[in-house]
């Protein structure tokens, strides 16, 4: 798993640490990293013109003594002060390496950048967001701002020292104006902020720098491809259809045939032996036409998925019955509606998008999509119930506090049918014994694994998703484990 922690944790960690070192240890661990990852990042140093955005804390102090080793190393490094406050020893170390300050003077220009600032900004290279870090509050201040615009406007990529500054690093929110970086630069653990969104998108790629914390229980986790592999139920020696699992389906429609036969595909290409599906006729017909491995009507399952494309359909008090069951149950789209807040549902997963969410919680959308990390975890908790949240970042909260997201989805996966798959998949890796926080970890990689292989950097359909699960399946579990992972 990848883990990131709270800002509290984090600074624990280093507290700890630091009281073992000597001074200014770890900040060299972190200057080292950035400079390193910056001249990467470049491709080349020696003369590169590089442009630090200075905060008043360590943060602005981790990019000034990156600048020092980038000046060292022949580049043209630049900082910008936008505060009064700043890291005097790292200022001192960038200039005696001869990096120079912008804008000392009094004048400002309309922007309100000090003069020359702009246009410093505008020939860069690269420009260094060292404005604030993990100390940060939500958004810049005037001056930071206009800074930041004038990158934008003259397309001058930003490296985010710890945390693209402007955002809420502990629950990836971004409530105000924000710096969106094409690199972020992180220290000992990856902070929440890098891994939901809307902040993730606002880091870019986020590079580790291992600075030697010793690290709690994380708060969060994203799975990676050497936990999906731990966890996939692959079929035994002695297995057979049944004991792999049998998965009940009940999806689709008159109005939304296609949602059975996609949710079908999705759930044909997990780890279970059947797929037996329960609709109307006319539904079956036509998923048996795609799948004529599928049997249609009731029978003994391991699990339940209900609800992708059910529309109208949705009978209540049936899916309501289907909850009082022992076996887990998966609910998507319009079978979240059975869902009520008393009961025990420790066996159930939902997977919304915002908008379903929403309905369920009675809030706007656009509330959901700003503070997805917040919605999901008080849903898991005041339902019972396991929920994946589907987005540019999945998360899935569990009701015992367990947190996990999957970051690795290509934007093309926004699909017409492409959260059918999903359900069927999950439902499947439910049905063949994965309790419902792992199977919607696995599920949601699997799924964004196997629309990188369809996509290949072009559109797909929901379809070509389920199509490429096989692949994307055997891909990962015939992986190496990759050291550290
Ligand atoms: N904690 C760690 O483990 C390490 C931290 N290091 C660096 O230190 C940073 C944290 O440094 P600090 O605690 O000094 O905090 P920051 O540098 O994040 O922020 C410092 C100050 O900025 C001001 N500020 C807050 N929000 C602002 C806003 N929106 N606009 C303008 N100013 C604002 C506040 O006065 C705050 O105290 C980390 O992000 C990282 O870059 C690294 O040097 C090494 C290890
Ligand atoms: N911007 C994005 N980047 C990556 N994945 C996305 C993005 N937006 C949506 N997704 C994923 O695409 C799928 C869409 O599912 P959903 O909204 O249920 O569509 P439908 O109901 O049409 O099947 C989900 O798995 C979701 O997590
Ligand atoms: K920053």
């Amino acid at each position: 798993m990848r883990r990131a922690h709270t800002v509290d944790q984090v600074r624990t960690a280093e507290a700890d640490l630091m009281a073992r070192l000597p001074e200014g240890t770890l900040m060299q661990r972190a200057a080292t990293g950035l400079a390193v990852a910056i001249s990467n990042f470049l491709g080349h140093t020696y003369g590169a013109r590089v442009v630090l955005l200075i905060g008043s804390g360590d943060n602005g102090g981790d990019a000034l003594y990156a600048g020092e080793k980038l000046a060292r190393r022949g580049a043209q490094v630049t900082a910008v002060l936008l505060s009064e406050h700043y890291h005097q020893a790292a200022l001192a170390a960038l200039l005696a390496a001869g990096g120079r300050v912008a804008g000392s003077g009094a004048a400002t220009d309309a922007a309100g950048l000090a003069s020359g600032v702009a246009g410093e900004i505008a020939r860069a290279d690269v420009v260094v967001d060292g404005i604030v870090g993990i100390g940060g509050r939500p958004g810049l201040r005037a001056e930071a701002a206009a800074a930041v615009r004038v990158a934008g406007e003259h397309r001058v990529p930003i490296v985010a020292v710890d945390v693209p500054s402007g955002v809420d690093v502990d629950s990836g929110e971004t409530p105000e104006e924000h710096v969106s970086a094409a690199l972020t630069v992180t220290f000992g653990t990856h902070k929440i902020c890098h891994l939901v969104d809307p902040a993730a998108t606002a880091c870019g790629p986020v590079h580790l720098v291992d600075i030697g914390l010793d690290l709690p229980h994380a708060a969060i986790e994203s799975i990676q491809s050497a936990d999906v592999r731990a966890l996939y139920p692959v079929p035994r020696g002695e297995s057979d259809k049944y004991s792999r699992g049998v998965l009940g389906l009940m999806a689709g429609s008159a109005q939304y045939p296609g949602a059975a036969v996609i949710a079908t595909s999705g759930a044909l290409a997990g780890p279970i032996g059947m797929v037996r599906y329960v609709g109307p006729d006319s539904v079956a017909e036509a998923v048996r036409a795609a799948h004529p491995e599928i049997v249609a009507g009731e029978g003994r399952v391991q699990a339940w998925a209900v609800g992708s494309g059910l529309g109208d359909d949705l009978d209540l008090a049936k899916v309501r019955e289907l909850l009082d069951e022992e076996e887990p149950v998966l609910l998507d789209a319009d079978g979240i509606k059975a869902l009520d807040d008393s009961g025990d549902h420790d066996s159930v997963l939902i997977t919304p998008h915002a908008g379903e969410l929403a309905r369920l919680l009675e809030v706007d959308r656009a509330v959901v999509e700003a503070q997805r990390l917040k919605h999901a975890r008080l849903t898991a908790e005041r339902f019972d119930v396991t929920v994946l949240l589907k987005g540019s970042t999945t998360v899935i909260a569990a009701p015992s506090g367990e947190v996990r997201v999957n970051t690795n989805a290509t934007a093309w996966l926004a699909t017409a049918g492409a959260g059918d798959v999903l359900a069927g998949l999950c439902g499947s890796l439910l049905a063949a014994g994965l309790n419902p926080l792992d199977a919607a970890s696995v599920g949601a990689y699997l799924h964004a694994a196997a629309a990188n292989l369809a996509s290949a950097g072009g559109p797909l359909t929901a379809m070509q998703v389920a199509a490429k699960l096989p692949d994307a399946t055997r891909g990962l579990l015939a992986e190496p484990d990759p050291a550290g992972e």
